[in-house]
């Protein structure tokens, strides 16, 4: 549980956070009737260097789900929630996570600074989630964190789309914060858009529900493989 989730996701030869969410934030079920054990099986199978749990409500998550993987497997965890207090800090730490997500969209620059340093100090990796370059500049301690440009919109309940022109057009401010690790969440919805990110210059993607919808896991990574410029593993 203390494994470095940035370490582990840079290393990569398929450098993918992949995400466990019981829905989407329109309420549609992502599971498809697999169990959270078939899920995470598959993405160890996979390749994947970290993974995602989302223990939001608004997505069908809660903490047990965090305890559920954390006991199913070793790789590196991120929660995904809402943090807005230490005490969930603390608490995403004995459930088993690695890294914790931050939202500089919701949290006043002074919370987004403590909820950082606690963050550090309790060992886990704070995982800034920004929309815009001004979010970006003021990423406390960015060389410390992993920074990644959300292509989704919190502000509309990350319903819709995303938009995935704004992390490309944003990298320059997200490596400026001193990150050695910049990823791309949310909204990547094929291999392709995948592949196409990395080669933009990104270190790592957050995925969940192109990777929960596909029909084939080991048939999208494959794609995704054959899709990036270098190959895998670069
Ligand atoms: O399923 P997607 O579009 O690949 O997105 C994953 C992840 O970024 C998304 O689940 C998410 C983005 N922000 C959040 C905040 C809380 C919980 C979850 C999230």
């Amino acid at each position: 549980m203390s494994a470095d989730f940035a370490a582990a996701l840079r290393a990569a030869a398929r450098p993918v956070v992949m995400e466990v969410k019981r829905q989407d934030a329109d309420g549609r079920e992502l599971l498809g009737g697999r169990t959270v054990a078939e899920v995470v099986a598959a993405y160890e199978a996979a390749g994947a260097p970290c993974v995602s749990v989302v223990t939001g409500r608004w997505f069908g998550g809660t903490e047990a789900l965090l305890a559920e993987v954390a006991a199913l497997t070793s790789l590196p965890l991120l929660r995904k929630d809402f943090v807005t207090s230490r005490g969930q800090l603390r608490r995403s730490r004995e459930l088993g996570a690695s890294a914790v997500l931050l939202t500089a969209r919701l949290l006043a620059a002074g919370t987004l600074e403590r909820l950082t340093e606690t963050a550090l100090e309790l060992g886990l990796t704070p995982f800034v989630e920004v929309a815009d370059a001004a979010e970006a500049a003021a990423v406390p301690y960015g060389e410390s964190c992993v920074v990644a440009v959300n292509n989704k919109d919190i502000a509309t309940g990350e319903r819709g789309a995303g938009d995935l022109t704004r992390g490309p057009a944003l990298l320059p401010a997200v490596r400026a914060t001193g990150t050695g690790c910049a990823v791309s969440a949310s909204g990547i919805d094929g291999p392709r858009t995948a592949a196409g990110l990395l080669d933009a210059g990104f270190d790592g993607l957050l995925i969940g529900t192109g990777l929960l919808t596909a029909g084939s896991l080991p048939e999208w990574i494959a794609r995704f493989d054959r899709a990036r410029k270098g190959g895998p593993g670069r």
